[in-house]
């Protein structure tokens, strides 16, 4: 077996997990991690442990450009438990890590040792993950990027940047979460028994009463897609805004026709048109049960002329971080084999299956 190393961009709710994670997976080592405020490098492999410890409900989520104090919290957040700003806010907690104004380019600077990048950065600007992917190619970064990211309009700025990852050698997985990621390929899968597919449905279920601190940022993102809203307003809202929104909700929200890159996903893998495929969801921030199983329905055609729908499901206690960090780690292992092959440029979930 290869054993290769990664860094993680983000260790926010989503990024901290999939260090956790990867201590489960094989051959996988993390040497390196960094969030807005600081960097943890060790090309020896993080001691995650000490890591996760001292980050426990201290990730520096802030979104950039909100008024925040430097006493050890914003306004909205001093006092909650969830040491979002200030000095020891967020990874330099830890005893491994150092307070930059820089993290990314410290990554960067020691990035020709490092095999793979896991981006868990927030998507508060379209173009920011593309804008990263950006620096690695310019300082001549060779490996993997893997993004979690979920609108479908960023997937297109990455093609648009194929001809200089496959220059460099980068070989870039987009949209490698749990939807778009895991339920993209599932549908994938899905769609071999068919000859033309018709509908792709995804709807998925999110409980997050004892995960909500931790995952501030998704829940935000999240609210961008409610109608009326968009990810600059999610951006600049301030906590008690975003808590009123899930408030007047009672705490459940329901969401439908999201933009999420499963679409376009499925139709650069030649599956189906990204017309259609739908996708919605229901997320509930008051009881850690999901309030609806996570489904995909592929309905097609098969080559011998019956139309009929092949169903995956999510066990329901698959938690979203299970669901995200698992598939994310998967898919930038296939991205290394393909990486060592000699494959480069931007490949979605869906091309890592089998093809249609
Ligand atoms: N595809 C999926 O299924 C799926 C599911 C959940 C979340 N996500 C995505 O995962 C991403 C992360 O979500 P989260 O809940 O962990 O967010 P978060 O706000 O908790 O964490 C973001 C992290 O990024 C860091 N960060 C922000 N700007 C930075 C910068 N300029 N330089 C360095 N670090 C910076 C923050 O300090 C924080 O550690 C989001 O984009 C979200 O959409 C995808």
């Amino acid at each position: 077996m290869h054993e290769s190393n990664f860094a993680v961009l983000g260790t926010g709710g989503i990024g901290r997990r999939m260090l956790e994670v990867s201590t489960e997976k094989a051959g996988l080592t993390p040497v390196a991690a960094c969030d807005r405020h600081g960097v943890a490098i060790d090309h020896d492999g993080l001691d995650v442990d000490e890591l996760l410890a001292a980050t426990e409900g201290n990730v520096a989520s802030d979104p950039e450009g909100r008024d925040v104090t430097t006493d050890g919290g914003s306004a909205s957040t001093r006092g909650s438990g969830v040491k979002q700003t200030g000095e020891d806010a967020g990874v330099v907690a830890s005893a491994q890590a150092t307070a930059t104004e820089t993290p990314i380019d410290d990554v960067i600077a020691e990035s020709d040792r490092i095999d793979a990048v896991l981006i868990a950065l927030p998507n508060f600007e379209h173009d920011f993950i593309p804008r990263v992917a950006d620096r690695f190619a310019d300082a001549d970064y060779s490996g993997v990027l893997v993004d979690v990211l979920k609108r479908s309009r960023v997937i297109g700025m990455l093609d648009e940047r194929a001809d200089t990852f496959r220059e460099r050698g980068i070989t870039f997985v987009c949209g490698a979460g749990a939807t778009p990621g895991l339920l993209t390929g599932a549908a994938a899968i899905a769609a071999q028994s068919f000859v033309e597919v018709e509908a792709v449905d995804i709807w998925w279920g999110v409980g997050l009463k004892s995960g909500y601190e931790d995952n501030r940022g998704t829940v935000r993102e999240d609210i961008a897609h409610l109608p009326g809203y968009d990810i600059e307003d999610a951006h600049k809202m301030s906590d008690e805004e975003i808590a009123a929104v899930i408030d007047e909700h009672d705490g459940v929200i329901e969401f439908r026709d999201m933009e999420h890159a499963d679409d376009v996903l499925l139709e650069r893998a030649g599956i189906c048109d990204a017309a259609d495929v739908t996708v919605g969801g229901i997320l509930d921030v008051t009881a850690d049960e999901k309030p609806t199983t996570t489904t995909v329905r592929v309905t097609g055609r098969t080559f011998d002329g019956e139309t009929a729908t092949n169903t995956f499901q999510l066990g329901d206690d698959t938690s979203m971080e299970a669901n995200v960090n698992g598939p994310a780690l998967g898919y930038m292992k296939a991205a290394l084999r393909r990486n060592r092959a000699g494959e480069y440029g931007v490949f979605g979930p869906a091309e890592l299956m089998p093809g249609f």
